[in-house]
């Protein structure tokens, strides 16, 4: 089989994407897996304190070269960094960038993104008009054929917890209104779906969380749980999916709680994230689900407070490239 290398985008050039690339590149460039990355190779060799920079064409390059330099699709910005002050002005690159990546997973150069943070403010300022990442690259790959329930679902995954999204960077105030019956069984089957075909899960099992304290007490806090979350879990038993709840979300990530399930369904961003982040800061990984196109990302951000000191940590980027080689093997790459 053909080893193919990931594409990894290189996020906000202001924060520590830059930072933590090179020192990810120093931990795997001798046992892999082996990356390009898609950013301003200039930057890259300034903020990589001493790593070597190999400007490459195309991704196959990449293979001869990354045992000794971190190789690199050159894309240069157009206006100068100032670690840790982010700038809509960079926008173009740091889209850019991304899509060259999805592009590169879509045409099969590579087996995989990776993201570096992005810092969404500055995008927005600048006139993206999605969410994050999540969003940006199923419209970037809808186009593409995939068989299964289709994303995209965020999951943050540390350790044995994998937690997936009904609502991601939603309004608290908002979260109610977005709940639907629909939308909780779609992203239910495309976290089965990829349980099963990315993490070689033969049955999975789902929890589900509710959204009101003590999931509703029987509808004495919130009907979420009656109107909604109930008659979604109800849907998915009745299609033959191994879902419980919804249950009270402070019940369900201790470690007794989290050996009965092999995905937990939580209805808001923080529900999810708050327990990922806390059991493994580090080690955590996001991972877009439901997509034609291997995807992850660090479960941080930009870290714009130490971006440019030395001080940033590749722990998590390391782990989302380990995994999303891991599922581009399982899914033959
Ligand atoms: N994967 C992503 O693209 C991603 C993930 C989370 C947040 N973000 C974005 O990043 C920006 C800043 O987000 P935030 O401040 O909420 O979170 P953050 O993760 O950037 O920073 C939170 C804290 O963690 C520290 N930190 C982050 N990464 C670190 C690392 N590798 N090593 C050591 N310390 C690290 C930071 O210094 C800061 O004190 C926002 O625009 C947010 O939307 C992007
Ligand atoms: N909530 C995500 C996290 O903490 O990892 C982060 O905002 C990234 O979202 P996108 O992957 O959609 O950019």
């Amino acid at each position: 089989m053909t080893i193919r290398p990931l594409a990894l985008s290189a996020g906000d050039p202001a924060g520590v994407g830059g930072e933590i690339i090179a020192k990810a590149w120093r931990t795997l460039r001798e046992a892999g897996p082996p990356f390009v990355v898609i950013g301003d190779a200039q930057l890259l060799a300034s903020a990589g304190a001493g790593v070597k920079v190999q400007a490459v064409t195309r991704p196959r390059e990449a293979l001869d070269v990354f045992a000794d330099a971190l190789p690199v699709i050159d894309i240069p910005l157009l206006s100068p960094v100032v670690a840790g002050q982010p700038s809509p002005a960079y926008a173009p690159q740091v889209i850019r960038w991304i899509e060259t990546g999805v592009g590169l997973a879509l045409s099969g150069e590579v087996s995989g993104l990776v993201t570096a943070p992005i810092a969404k403010a500055p995008l927005y300022d600048a006139g993206f008009k999605f969410p994050g990442h999540t969003e940006f690259l199923a419209e970037l790959t809808a186009a593409e054929r995939f068989e299964g329930p289709r994303g995209p679902v965020m999951m943050l995954t540390a350790g044995d917890l994998r937690t997936t999204l009904a609502t991601i960077h939603t309004p608290i105030a908002k979260v109610p209104g977005a709940l639907t019956i629909e939308g909780i069984v779609n992203t239910a089957l495309v976290t089965a779906d990829a349980l099963r075909r990315d993490f070689g899960v033969a049955a999975p099992r789902l929890a589900v969380a509710g959204l009101n304290p003590h999931a509703g007490e029987g509808g004495a806090i919130g009907r979420e749980e009656i109107e909604i979350i109930g008659p979604a879990v109800q849907a998915l038993r009745d299609r033959g999916v191994d879902a419980i709840g919804p249950s009270p979300a402070d019940t369900l990530f201790h470690a007794e709680a989290r050996a009965r399930y092999d995905g937990v369904l939580c209805m808001y961003h923080d529900q999810a994230l708050i327990p990922v982040k806390m059991l493994d800061f580090w080690g955590g990984v996001n991972v877009t689900l439901g997509l034609p196109i291997v995807r992850t990302s660090p479960d941080h951000g930009t870290g714009f407070d130490i971006a440019g000191r030395g001080l940033a940590r590749p722990d998590s980027l390391i782990a989302a490239i380990q995994l999303a080689a891991q599922i581009a093997a399982r899914r033959g790459g």
